[in-house]
């Protein structure tokens, strides 16, 4: 087991945004989760990605809990192992696109310097940012800086990709790109947490779950 939620629950004062949440991810597991605005889906992801403290209940990441490993331990882990791509992703506004990408690679050096070139090459050429590549954030639209923002995420070969409305700014056929980007990850075993409201990425998870009102509601595909 990569990953195991155990009744995770979070409060912001009297309300619960997150209501007791429990599964599990397995290496090379795609899941989605959709649902309304308001559902508790970002709050649940910000605490699978150890931004947020839970009120209740566990995250077991690699049979480690989250909550009981230091600050030290928990940045190194989300360096290594795992991706992430927030809704409004932002760039370091005085480097280029590509220098953007390779940033994780100065704070994990998992890779050597030529493999990290060629995966940012592949991911460069893969989501069309060649054009771009030497541009500074503040020159480019919110759909060239989400597509900058995923290859990030996925330049230290993420063990989980937890990506929050990935497709949020992108025109259809960029989606798309993103589409095939994420398929191609995963089938290389790579596991992907995706919250999203673009039923054509919801649907090449192998499970969906809706969440409401803070519950997983309906596993609509899968399990
Ligand atoms: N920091 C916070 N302080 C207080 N309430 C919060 C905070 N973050 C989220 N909430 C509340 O928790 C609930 C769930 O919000 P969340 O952003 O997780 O929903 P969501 O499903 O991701 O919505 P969307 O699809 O619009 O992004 C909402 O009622 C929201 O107002």
């Amino acid at each position: 087991m990569l990953l195991r939620v155990h009744n995770l629950t979070k409060r912001f004062g009297k309300e619960e945004a997150v209501s007791s949440v429990s599964f599990d991810v397995n290496q090379g597991d795609y899941v989605a989760i959709i649902g309304p605005s308001g559902s508790g889906k970002t709050t649940l992801l910000s605490m699978l990605t150890g931004m947020l403290s839970p009120s209740e209940g566990d995250i077991l990441y690699d049979q480690i809990k989250l909550s009981q490993i230091s600050k030290q331990e928990l940045a190194e882990i989300r360096a290594r192992d795992l991706g992430l791509v927030f809704q409004f992703s932002e760039l370091v506004g005085n480097l280029t696109i590509k220098e953007n990408i390779l940033l994780p690679a100065l704070f994990t050096k998992k890779f050597s310097n030529d493999d990290y070139l060629r995966k940012c090459d592949y991911l460069i050429e893969h989501l069309k940012l060649g054009d771009i590549q030497n541009s500074l954030p503040r020159t480019l639209s919110g759909g060239q800086i989400q597509k900058a923002a995923i290859a990030r995420s996925l330049i230290n070969d993420p063990a989980i990709l937890f990506a929050d409305e990935p497709s949020g700014d992108l025109d259809p056929e960029n989606s798309y790109l993103v589409q095939l980007l994420l398929n191609e990850y995963n089938k290389r075993n790579h596991s992907i947490i995706l919250v999203t409201h673009d039923m054509k990425l919801a649907f090449d998870a192998q499970t969906v779950y809706e969440m409401k009102n803070g519950r997983f509601e309906q596993v609509i595909k899968g399990e």
